[in-house]
């Protein structure tokens, strides 16, 4: 396994526990959380402790583990009718990023293969090191081909945080920025703030700069100006879901974003794991969007900003139509002009 950004690892799993990075303190201070039950790991992913779509579901998988491993101890060869509230309540913790059921099904599908009178906790804890390694393998791997496209003298806006923070590590969107800024094929990253959990701001900007790698900060609301003054050629975002005709959920402003590269000749480019990838959905109409409280809009690091009383609509997603896409970048490959159908050439074996 290639190592990835050791101070940057926002899941860890040693000594038989599970540490999580509570990524809500970041930048300003860097504080683990342990966990030892499923329902504290579904709490913490509900929370934004850790967030980020492969993040979520590599998270969900240990949270699996113990969920096995409690169930086991407590209730020996009963174990198996003793996991069903702790997987659902991981399964609720977060709706949109696909990421999560997708590693719940596999923990389940592994769970299925274990005889009579046999400890369950090696196969699921084996599995659960697997998905978050093999993440890691797959984002050095989307850094390669995402900078194959990029040619020389890129000039990019990222959003939100894809980096190792929102992964098993190196990142899906920022993998390709690093990957590319090392080929020396990068002539300037911006980064955008995020509002309001200030991804960009907090996550992203921290993680480059502990890179050593330049980037300028904006608010969301001056990406327009960045693209009508020609700043920027690419706009590089990750997912939390793409649907089987290769519609994009993604954080919200990400469509805004999308429009405006569009209008403005700027090429825009998704990069996800095929984790991320939800071939039941046809259309980004059919993906849930998750609605977040009032009070993360009219707060600010615990400072009210809005008058009392004062209601807000909080969507933390957005659908971008696969035609405003130039390019998705997977693990298997990258697929231009997606809208033409690619996506299902580079997983053949999906229904
Ligand atoms: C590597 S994709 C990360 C993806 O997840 C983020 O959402 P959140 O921070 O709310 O979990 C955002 O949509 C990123 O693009």
């Amino acid at each position: 396994m290639k190592q990835t950004h050791d101070n940057l690892r926002p899941i860890r799993w040693e000594n038989d526990q599970l540490y999580l990075l509570d990524q809500r303190k970041l930048p300003f201070s860097r504080e683990e959380l342990v966990l030892h039950h499923a329902h504290e790991v579904a709490a913490a992913i509900r929370d934004m402790v850790v967030r980020g779509a492969p993040a979520i579901g590599i998270a969900a998988a240990y949270g699996a583990v113990l969920a096995v491993r409690q169930a086991y101890t407590t209730q020996g060869q009963h174990w198996r009718e003793h996991i069903e509230t702790d997987f659902a309540q991981l399964s609720a913790s977060r709706p949109t990023a696909v990421n999560l059921n997708w590693a719940l099904a596999r923990m389940r599908e592994a769970l299925a293969t274990i005889p009579p009178n046999t400890d369950p906790v090696p196969t699921v804890l084996q599995l659960a090191d697997q998905i978050h390694h093999r993440d890691i393998t797959d984002n050095y791997a989307m850094g390669e081909f995402g900078a194959d496209i990029l040619g020389e003298g890129a000039c990019i806006l990222t959003h939100c945080n894809t980096g190792s923070l929102a992964t098993g590590g190196y990142g899906t969107a920022l993998g390709v920025i690093r990957t590319a800024y090392r080929r020396g094929q990068v002539s300037v990253i911006f980064a955008d703030e995020t509002r309001p959990w200030l991804q960009g701001s907090r996550l992203t900007a921290w993680e480059l700069q502990q890179d050593g790698i330049p980037v300028t900060l904006l608010p969301d609301s001056a990406a327009g100006s960045l693209m009508q003054q020609k700043k920027i050629n690419w706009v590089i975002v990750g997912a939390d879901r793409i649907t089987a005709n290769g519609d994009v959920a993604n954080k919200i402003g990400t469509y805004s974003l999308a429009v405006l590269a569009k209008y403005h000749g700027v090429r825009f480019m998704v990069v996800a794991p095929s984790s991320t990838i939800d071939w039941q959905r046809d259309s980004g109409a059919d993906i849930p969007i998750e609605q977040r409280a009032a009070e993360e809009v009219t707060t600010l690091a615990g400072q009210t900003i809005a008058p009392a009383g004062i209601g807000a609509w909080n969507p933390v997603f957005d659908v971008t139509p696969v035609n405003l896409i130039d390019a998705i970048v997977t693990e298997r490959g990258a697929v231009l002009e997606p809208c033409r159908g690619g996506l299902r050439q580079l997983f053949p074996h999906q229904n």
